[in-house]
């Protein structure tokens, strides 16, 4: 579970905060899609929560855990997974798997690679090719599955479909519903309204660092979504 009490973030004294006392909790096996314009709040917010930046007052919290006092064991639950996942081009898809599985502290064998990056949608004929020959979305499915290694209880997105044609996105969504219905508690960052409204189960919207409407995504439909979208920022 993943929560946020009067999280604030000011960059400078003399500088409007980037994000103003957000209150937000995302439980267990929910989606909560963020929206909002470029420079709304959406990247300070999850940074906040993985711990890069320090909240200049209030709190993020993971499984009841504050990540300013407790930034390795917040780490423990969570998996992240940016607009570009950085890997070595050199080395192919299941070899960066690996890599970056051991850094995580797992040793998995061949065949658990190769079964984690077919759930996360990258075909089997892929996975020994240099990681350099990828196209954007194989790439962010090689990211998609170092992020599945770790089981981790709540994963933050950021605008991870950026790029990613609609079949890639439209598979992308069904794994993070697939990982909602395990349990896992989800804030993902996106620009995309369509999507949100099709994998979240609660939309937010931001504006200037405030957090001014939150919707079951349920109760809209994508239209009625955009609307109130438009309205909002
Ligand atoms: N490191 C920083 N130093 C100073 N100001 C920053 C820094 N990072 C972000 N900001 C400012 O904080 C505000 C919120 O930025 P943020 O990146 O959180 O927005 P965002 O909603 O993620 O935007 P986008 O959709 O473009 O990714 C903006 O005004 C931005 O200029």
């Amino acid at each position: 579970m993943l929560q946020a009490i009067n999280l604030t973030k000011q960059y400078a004294p003399d500088a409007p905060p980037a994000l103003d006392s957000l209150n937000l909790t995302v439980a267990p096996g929910e989606i909560f899609c963020l929206l909002g314009q470029n420079g709304a709040g959406k990247t300070t917010t999850i940074n906040l929560f993985l711990g890069f930046l320090q909240p200049t007052s209030g709190q993020a919290l993971i499984n009841g855990l504050t990540v300013a006092e407790h930034p390795q064991e917040t780490k423990k639950f969570l998996a992240y997974l940016p607009e570009t996942v950085l890997l070595y081009p050199n080395l192919s898809g299941l070899e960066n798997l690996d890599f970056f599985a051991s850094l995580a502290g797992f040793t998995l064998s061949t065949d658990e690679l190769r079964s984690l990056l077919v759930r996360a949608g990258l075909q089997a004929e892929a996975h020994k090719r240099p990681l350099g020959g990828y196209s954007k979305g194989m790439r962010q499915k090689v990211g998609i599955a170092i992020a599945l290694t770790k089981q981790a209880k709540v994963l933050l997105l950021d605008e991870p479909t950026s790029g990613l044609d609609p079949k890639a996105s439209n598979e992308f969504s069904e794994l993070l519903t697939q990982l909602s219905a395990d349990g896992t508690a989800i804030l993902m960052a996106t620009h995309d309204i369509f999507r949100s409204k099709e994998v979240g189960t609660h939309i937010g919207i931001m504006r200037a660092g405030h957090l001014v409407e939150t919707l079951p995504a349920a109760d809209l439909t994508a239209n009625e979504l955009e609307a109130i979208y438009l309205q909002t920022v």
